[in-house]
């Protein structure tokens, strides 16, 4: 359900004369008076979990996956949250932990959720899929099918993960996008009917495991006792951890596309800016 969408502002007010900021901080900007009202209030909670998708959330989508990074103006916004005390950031994304360990530089303290709530590495310590042999066979029988789809598909790029793949399509041109997705569905249905299958942007993933980010946020609240949460993203499997959320929760929509989400800001940029003015108010509360 699409429900009232206040936007963050975009460029108002940016960099306005006598207004100091920090080199590498956000530029100065008022947000939404909603949101920014809804973080005053967030930042009031007992103990608050920050958690933050990766690709398209704080890092800008490019070519190679492996290429991504985090925007400079919110790694140095988490710093800033991780400072303070009873307050906890994690990363939850649908890449496998090693690649989101590798992808974020993941400072000292964060949580690792990864495969779309699957992997966990909290403090240091792992766990991993539960795959038991009947699942692991799956795995092994579609890496076989999908060994020559790159050759089939050139400029498809696939992606492993412990419990299943993720099939890269950004940059080939529509009709390649249609024939590539159209075959590796058919490699699933053909030999892992029962995967969970998930659209992304230009991805296609499948996994023999259905955890979404959902069991992700559950788990870190448990994990953390969180009393008030903000979750971060921008895509079509950020929606199960925005349907997790509730009251005294902050659910925020990264980009375009249809959400449930109450509260939208246009992109990384943006993003990067409301965890800046998140850790000034929690800051400001003397914790
Ligand atoms: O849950 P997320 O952290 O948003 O991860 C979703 C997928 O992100 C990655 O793919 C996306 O980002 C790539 C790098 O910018 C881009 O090339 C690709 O087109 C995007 O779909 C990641 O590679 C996947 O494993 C994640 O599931």
């Amino acid at each position: 359900m699409v429900s009232r969408l206040p936007r963050g502002t975009r460029g108002r007010d940016d960099g306005a004369p006598g207004v100091a900021r920090a080199p590498g901080r956000p530029q100065v900007s008022a947000l939404d008076p909603g949101l920014d009202t809804a973080l005053a209030r967030l930042a009031e909670t007992e103990h608050l979990l920050v958690a933050l998708d990766f690709d398209g959330t704080l890092a800008p989508f490019v070519d190679r996956p492996e290429d991504a990074r985090a925007l400079p103006e919110a790694r140095l916004a988490v710093d800033r949250l991780l400072e303070v005390s009873h307050t906890t950031v994690a990363y939850v994304s649908g890449r496998a932990v090693d690649s989101l360990q590798l992808a974020t530089d993941a400072q000292q303290g964060v949580l690792l959720v990864g495969s779309h709530g699957a992997e966990y590495r909290f403090d240091g310590v792992d766990a991993h899929p539960p795959l038991d042999a009947e699942d692991s066979e799956r795995v092994t029988a579609l890496a076989r099918a999908f060994a020559g789809f790159p050759d089939e598909h050139p400029g498809a790029k696939i992606e492993r993960k412990p419990a299943g793949f993720a099939v890269h399509t950004r940059g080939l041109d529509a009709d390649a996008v249609f024939r590539a997705e159209n075959d590796a569905r058919r490699i699933i249905a053909d030999v892992a009917p029962d995967a969970t299958v998930r659209d992304g942007k230009n991805v296609l993933e499948f996994s023999v495991l259905s955890a979404t980010k959902g069991d992700g946020i559950d788990h870190l609240r448990d994990y953390t006792g969180a009393t008030a949460v903000l979750y971060a993203g921008d895509d079509v499997t950020d929606e199960d951890a925005f349907a997790v959320l509730g009251e005294g929760d902050l659910p925020l929509k990264s980009g375009e596309g249809p959400t449930m989400a109450p509260y939208r800001v246009s992109g990384p940029e943006e993003v990067a800016r409301v965890l800046d003015r998140l850790a000034t108010l929690r800051a400001a509360t003397g914790r």
